[in-house]
């Protein structure tokens, strides 16, 4: 959410921020429902002084001028009862439509209006070349047994997935050795919830606009979070923290969970696009003055996470269109899948500036000990199963097993090769 004083003094930028991510809003609207309220606020707080002021005249006053006294203070609490409702219900309405605006882009985000638009910086680590023919992942899955399509589709239905064996072990081994490296480079660990308050949805910016993605619990108030971003964007929510509290920097586990909806039909064959997985995520609330330290940190640790898995990736700019409403600044990971021969997504970095705290009530005290809103990032660190796709078939041999890189053997009791030949 942009600060209404921001949009009342740069209403040029904010229309541009408008146009470059294709965003219906008319600012028009905001800004005239910001003129209503600071009218209305006004009268509310001139018949709010005069009603105190005459408040004191009472007791001092005379017999004979005491009861015009307390009509017209009678007089003053009618209007205002009249008057403060509708305040309450312009300042909603001014905040419906503030939940709207768009963060500013970065002025290096491509303009355009899909992902068509966005901009590949590099590509880092060897493309294979197999001198056999390669399985994609679903059929390694199946010669290997280690996944069972058919009756976990009888269980769950479309867009579920069940890993066995070895597989199941890789999948853990592959969580445990992200969430250890992030660790080891400053990141909190949490184990963290999936089950969401809706406002929790509302702070991060899923909500307006994303509500058909998330799954809700019937009769309960609850939803289950696509993305521990949103318990961990709400756990400081409403506390001014200290400058010396800041950066906090976790590396956030949980399930996740998503509709998919409007996805009819993309990825409908294996671990790419589920229903259910789970993600270890980087999330970081720090210092304005520190927000872009943290997006290289957090993009880079992704991209150890990736060398140390040995799979070849390549790092995209995404566009205005593409990055949503609160980004400032974002970029995805796209790792090679050798079955597709095209790099897919397996991480998404964002910096939102202050645009989610603002919506979160994430503040500190800065040194002029004046309360401010921090700044938030967040960075996929893994997400499982989608990356077991490129690490199986980019690690597949010719038997058909596996090999396991050495950052990973010590997660996989020192195994080099998993399945059978
Ligand atoms: N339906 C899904 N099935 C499997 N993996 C998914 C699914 N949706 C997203 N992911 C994985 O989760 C990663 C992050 O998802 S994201 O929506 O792009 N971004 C976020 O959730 C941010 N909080 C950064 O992690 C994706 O890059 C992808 O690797």
């Amino acid at each position: 959410m942009q600060d209404i004083r921001f949009i009342r003094e740069h209403p040029d930028t904010v229309r541009k921020a408008i146009a470059d991510k294709f965003v219906t809003l008319d600012l028009d609207e905001v800004l005239a429902a910001d003129r209503a309220v600071l009218e209305l606020r006004q009268q509310v707080e001139t018949l709010q002084a005069e009603r105190n002021a005459n408040a004191k005249l009472v007791p001092k006053a005379s017999a004979e001028d005491r009861p015009a006294l307390i009509g017209k203070g009678k007089e003053l609490g009618v209007q205002l009862a009249e008057l403060e409702p509708q305040l309450r219900e312009q300042e909603e309405a001014l905040r419906a439509l503030l939940l709207r605006v768009p963060n500013v882009p970065h002025e290096s985000a491509p303009v355009g209006p899909s992902d068509d638009d966005n901009a590949e910086l590099r590509r880092e680590g060897q493309l294979p070349s197999f001198d056999f023919e390669p399985l994609d992942h679903v059929d390694l899955l199946a010669l290997q047994g280690w996944s069972d399509p058919e009756r976990v589709a009888r269980v769950s239905g479309s867009r579920s997935y069940l890993l066995r064996g070895e597989a199941a072990r890789l999948e853990l081994a592959i969580l445990t050795f992200a969430l250890d490296f992030l660790a080891e480079r400053g990141m909190e660990p949490l184990s963290t919830t999936a089950l969401v308050r809706p406002e929790t949805l509302t702070a991060t910016g899923h909500f307006p606009g994303g509500e058909d993605q998330v799954y809700r619990l019937e009769g309960e108030e609850l939803m289950l979070a696509g993305t521990s971003e949103v318990p961990i964007n709400s756990l400081y929510a409403g506390e001014i923290l200290g400058e010396s509290d800041l950066p906090l920097a976790f590396a956030g586990f949980s399930a996740a969970f998503r509709s998919e909806a409007g996805s009819a039909g993309r990825d409908v064959r294996g671990l790419i696009r589920v229903h259910e997985f789970r993600k270890v995520e980087q999330y970081v609330i720090c210092r304005p003055e520190d927000g872009m330290a943290w997006f290289e940190r957090i993009l880079a640790n992704a991209e150890g996470i990736l060398q140390a898995l040995e799979l070849p990736y390549r790092v995209v700019q995404n566009s205005t269109g593409d990055m949503g409403l609160g980004k400032h600044l974002m970029m995805d990971i796209e790792t090679w899948v050798p079955s597709e021969e095209k790099y897919r997504e397996t991480h998404s970095c964002s910096y939102l500036t202050d645009w989610q705290a603002r919506r979160t009530g994430l503040r500190f005290k800065g040194a002029d000990g004046k309360p401010q809103f921090a700044h938030t990032l967040n960075n996929t660190g893994i997400a499982s199963p989608r990356i077991l796709v490129p690490f199986l078939e980019n690690h597949q041999q010719a038997d058909g097993t596996v090999r396991i890189p050495a950052a990973l053997q010590p997660y996989l009791g020192g195994k080099a090769v998993i399945g059978q030949p």
